[in-house]
């Protein structure tokens, strides 16, 4: 390659918000912006059988997934390899010339790993320009996150915009929100957004990242973050992603230092995947979401779900929740790859993840030998408190 002078930095934008909040509904729309062609996306998944990935709107080329991991330190560790591959293979001419990246973290992410990956990193942050945070919380259930989530709380703290989702909906609880918001963010501009409807420029073009306006807590995250005895001397050279795993993971329980309470890291956080191969009655299916719903309320983080019905079994529905509040379901025109089995991935808060499956097993007319069948767990009004063991 000629000799040019250093490259001018190539812009970077992260994404977060708490699970459910919105990020792939404005990540769809501003993909769809002009100003935004040539971009690469990151998408990290949480969860066994990755769906996010098959719910953003983009082309594959344009598109990088992570894998599944656990929730600061394989992230970080992936997402360095992935940077470094992007550069490497846009340098060898064997990528687009990509013109931006957005990276969309999970929604349980602590965003301060992320941010530090770029911000430290002797050559990452050479070569890419964090030009900010967006955030965006769900004007609905962002005050039950905020209440009960440390990552909520600090990806509101570290953005630049935060995008307040949702507001369309009767139960947005925008005002006492927006209050909250700013106690935690007192410098970022506020942006209330129905389904992402917000132009590229008043988010990504433009801006640096910055501490100002921002609480001192932001600061000592970041610094917590560049002290780490596995940071960036260990990235320093490339190595084999399949050390990763479990590099990340036996770091994981020692990193319980500075900010992290240990227990937090959690244990009480899981996903869990549901399938069925057979069709299903859509009676079926609202059955086991009221009763999922009703047994176990907000301690669903998270549902989504790509569903097979036996009325429509050539396109998927698409099913999605937050707490309690169930979306309206939309059909996709086809099913987005070879896989037509329905699957639902659902993040949980202090659930048996054994209740779940059982009660999907009723519902989905899966046979198991000790469990009731649907018609009896419906008709049972004690049912779903013995599910609960
Ligand atoms: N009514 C309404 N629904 C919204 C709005 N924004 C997002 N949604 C819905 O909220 C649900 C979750 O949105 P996503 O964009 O998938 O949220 P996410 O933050 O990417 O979710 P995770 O990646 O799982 O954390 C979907 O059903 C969206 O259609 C909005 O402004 N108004």
């Amino acid at each position: 390659m000629p000799d040019r002078g250093p490259l001018p930095p190539i812009p970077l934008t992260v994404l977060t918000g708490f699970l459910g909040a919105g990020k792939t509904t404005l990540l769809n729309r501003l993909l769809r912006d002009p100003a935004l062609t040539d971009t690469v996306v990151i998408v990290n998944e949480f969860g066994a059988v990755g769906i996010d990935h098959l719910l953003v709107e983009q082309s594959d080329e344009g598109m990088v997934l992570l894998s599944a991991g656990c929730l600061c330190c394989t992230i970080r560790g992936d997402l360095v390899s992935t940077l470094e591959d992007l550069l490497r293979r846009r340098d060898n001419g064997r990528i687009m010339p990509f013109r931006r990246v957005v990276i969309e973290t999970t929604g349980l992410a602590d965003p301060a790993p992320v941010l530090a990956a770029v911000l430290h990193h002797p050559y990452l942050k050479l070569r890419y320009g964090l030009e900010g945070v967006v955030t965006v919380v769900d004007g609905v259930t962002g005050l039950a996150s905020l209440e009960h989530h440390e990552e909520a709380r600090r990806q509101v703290a570290v953005a630049e915009r935060i995008v307040v989702s949702k507001s369309d909906l009767p139960e947005a609880e925008t005002v006492p929100l927006e209050a909250r918001i700013r106690a935690l963010n007192p410098g970022a501009t506020i942006i209330r957004a129905v389904q992402g409807d917000v132009p590229a420029e008043r988010l990504l073009l433009g801006g640096l990242f910055g501490l100002d306006g921002k609480i001192g807590d932001v600061e000592a995250w970041l610094q917590a973050e560049a002290s780490r005895p596995d940071d960036h001397h260990a990235h320093d050279h490339s190595h084999p992603h399949d050390g990763h795993a479990h590099h990340g993971h036996g770091h994981h329980h020692g990193h319980g230092h500075h900010h992290h309470d240990p227990s937090r890291h959690d244990e009480r956080i899981r996903s869990l995947v549901l399938t069925s191969e057979a069709p299903i009655a859509e009676g079926s299916l609202d059955l086991f979401l009221d009763m999922v719903r009703s047994t176990f309320g907000p301690r669903i983080l998270r549902l989504k779900g790509l569903v097979r019905l036996k009325r429509e079994p050539d396109r998927p529905l698409v099913i999605q929740g937050v707490r309690r509040v169930l979306h309206i379901p939309t059909m996709l025109p086809v099913w987005p790859d070879g896989d037509r089995r329905t699957r639902i991935v659902m993040i949980v808060e202090d659930v048996p993840g054994e209740a779940i499956e059982r009660m999907w097993g009723a519902f989905a007319g899966i046979p198991s030998l000790d469990a009731p069948d649907a018609a009896a767990l419906a008709d049972n009004p004690l049912a779903p408190a013995t599910l609960r063991g």
